[in-house]
């Protein structure tokens, strides 16, 4: 299935991830997108699954949209991708969403585990959550092919996997590609996956650097150097031995390398130094077994350098392998620089990959404007101070109101100052959904009365007072959960912690470990987001299974069941983690510290403080009259 991307753009919380994406991704073929990191291409391969809609712009499959049956996304981080109870189980849901009749399922997922080198026997009854980090993302290459799509979507495969692992990992997705399923990988692992891609795409900052083979990218080493990437060895090696007419063409691999090594024997110059005798006619590959991947010694320096260790390996080179002339450059591929900040649609230059001359210097590629002032940058500035003086009155002050009045007016307030701190619809709703949902739920529940309801609704009988008081509890309880989304979403760490312990300070006089309290307390106050992002990778990995589509935002009872217990392990863990990286930085509240972060008290923040104080008097004598 061909895939065309046409001026896709998308954004998080307003901020560009990717600028007008152009790219067409041939059927069968093997596309590696490749960049630094936050250059955009887990997001341009999510958008690619379909998992999230671009802000602009469109993705079509083959003829048509998207049928979720034909597409399948391996995420990054296999331990927010598993769910059920054993490895059998876990690939059977995917079928299942994809309406696999139950008696094909077994066939498919003992077929599947072996492509991945997983042994049915051996592994379908255990634990996903109790296999080791290679086995895990083996799983989720399973759960992804067990359906037969027609688009696999390949998110860094080959990361943390011993060499053997990903040596077999590459030879199932090549296998893959003979088959004629379509392939998308996003990698780091240049060496491993240039040799297989049909097509490399370079993203950098958002936009599509490069696309085309992977040859003249290979025979330029500029032209990957200022998307920020290196060369992968055996490019490297080849374009030293090239330069110094030691090889004729440029290698596709490190195979081929070795392999016209082999076959070309090189003639050894008497290099200054090198007694007469050593010189002699010998294979460049014995030669380069022991020499460094960047070559930066002189040829006569390598050729002195003995073969002894990659021998075994350079026996099972193949001989036959050959190596294209020159790395001439097709005229598919294609070059984009912007050069100014608003130049996001990119000056493409569709003809021939440029000489090394014709490269955009560093400095002028991919300028972006100076950020301008956001709304959360204004509230990242305020002293912390002022922001836990009015997380502590506003809560005092919400937790005694009893009546609709004061709720509304502090309403009112929270979604005025939420607005000034530019925190988008989108990720406010994101947040606030599940305790909604939760919420209403528990309304209801209060509001139930058996023995003498004031009104019905079918058989179920309520009472008005309980569903007043439910109402103004639950009110409550999001007035205050909305205060610390505020807090955390325009705070740090750092400055959350100092503005605290200055807070509290004044209690370590009467023995309160005030340390300790802090570090307790903006630990869990920054765990809320984190779990929240959790929750969502989580949801987003359960959709990619098939509940695609129109459904991607609803939470079914059973997704909610599912994500209880990998989310469970995921912060169990992290909590684990975290005390041992405090533990092993040698924590100890008794040590006097360096302050992270250094409190400084503005015009400003008077002046915040004093509307803290006259905002939350009011919403006290609204409560008091009301
Ligand atoms: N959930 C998110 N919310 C806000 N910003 C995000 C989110 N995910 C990614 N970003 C931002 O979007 C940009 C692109 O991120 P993305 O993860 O796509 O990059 P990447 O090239 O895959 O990076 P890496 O190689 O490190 O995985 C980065 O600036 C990143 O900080």
């Amino acid at each position: 299935m061909s895939i065309r991307i046409q001026d896709v753009t998308f954004r998080y919380d307003g901020r560009t991830a990717l600028d007008t994406i152009c790219l067409d991704l041939p059927e069968g073929g093997l596309t590696v997108l490749c960049g630094v990191t936050g250059s955009g291409k887990s997001t341009l391969l999510r958008v690619i699954s379909g998992l999230v809609p671009p802000a602009a712009g469109s993705v079509t499959y083959g003829d048509g949209p998207r049928d979720p049956g034909v597409v399948s996304i391996v995420f990054q981080q296999p331990e927010t991708q598993l769910f059920a109870g054993t490895v059998y189980k876990d690939i059977e849901y995917g079928l299942e969403q994809r309406k696999v009749p139950k008696a094909s399922r077994p066939e498919l997922i003992r077929n599947a585990l072996g492509k991945v080198g997983l042994a049915y026997e051996e592994f379908s009854e255990r634990s996903p959550f109790l296999l080791s980090g290679g086995e895990k993302r083996r799983l989720c290459i399973a759960g992804a092919i067990a359906a037969n799509p027609q688009l696999l979507i390949l998110d860094e495969p080959t990361a943390g996997l011993d060499p053997q692992a990903a040596q077999s990992l590459l030879e199932m997705i090549a296998g893959l590609k003979q088959n004629g399923l379509t392939v998308v990988v996003g990698t780091h692992d240049l060496e491993s996956f240039f040799p297989l891609a049909d097509q490399v795409v370079v993203m950098s900052q958002g936009s599509v650097y490069y696309s085309g083979p992977a040859g003249p990218l290979t025979a330029d080493p500029a032209l990957l150097g200022t998307a920020g990437l290196e060369l992968p060895a055996y490019a490297r090696i080849g374009n030293t031995l090239r330069q110094r007419g030691l090889l004729a063409g440029q290698p596709g691999s490190t195979a081929e390398l070795l392999a016209a090594l082999r076959e070309q024997p090189i003639p050894r110059t008497a290099a200054a130094g090198t007694p007469p005798a050593a010189v002699r006619s010998s294979s460049a590959a014995d030669s380069l077994a022991s020499a460094p991947a960047s070559v930066p010694t002189p040829a006569s320096a390598s050729v002195t350098a003995s073969a002894t260790a990659s021998a075994p390996a350079l026996a099972s080179a193949p001989s036959a392998a050959s190596i294209p002339a020159s790395a001439s450059v097709p005229a598919s591929a294609s070059v984009t620089a912007s050069t100014t900040a608003s130049a996001s649609a990119s000056a493409s230059a569709p003809a021939s990959v440029p000489a090394p001359a014709d490269v955009p210097a560093p400095a002028t590629i991919h300028a972006k404007p100076a950020p301008k002032t956001t709304g959360t940058a204004r509230w990242q500035r305020l002293d912390p101070r002022v922001k836990w003086l009015g997380m502590v009155l506003f809560s005092l002050v919400i937790l005694g109101m009893h009546s609709l009045l004061p709720l509304l007016g502090a309403a009112a307030l929270l979604a005025g100052l939420l607005s000034s701190a530019d925190i988008s619809w989108r990720r406010m709703v994101w947040f606030f959904r599940p305790f909604v949902i939760m919420f209403l739920f528990l309304w209801i529940l209060s509001s139930l009365s058996w023995r003498s309801p004031d009104f019905s609704i079918g058989p179920l009988g309520f009472s008005t007072s309980g569903f007043l008081q439910g109402g103004i509890s639950i009110s409550r309880f999001l007035l205050l959960i909305g205060l610390g989304f505020l807090f955390t979403e325009t705070t740090t760490g750092s400055p959350l912690r100092e503005g605290l312990e200055w807070a509290i300070a004044p209690l370590g006089k009467l023995g309160l470990a005030v340390r300790n309290v802090s570090l307790a307390v903006s630990i869990t106050l920054q765990f809320v987001p984190w779990i929240l992002g959790k929750l969502s990778q989580l949801q987003l990995a359960l959709n990619s299974r098939g509940r695609q589509g129109s459904r991607l935002k609803r939470w079914t009872p059973r997704q909610v069941f599912l994500l209880l217990v990998p989310l469970l392990i995921l912060v169990i863990s992290m909590g684990d983690e975290l005390s041992s990286a405090i533990e092993s930085r040698g924590y100890d509240p008794r040590k006097k510290r360096t302050p992270s972060y250094i409190l400084v008290w503005r015009r400003t923040d008077t002046v915040a403080a004093v509307s803290i104080l006259l905002a939350a008097a009011l919403l006290r004598w609204l409560s008091l009259a009301g």
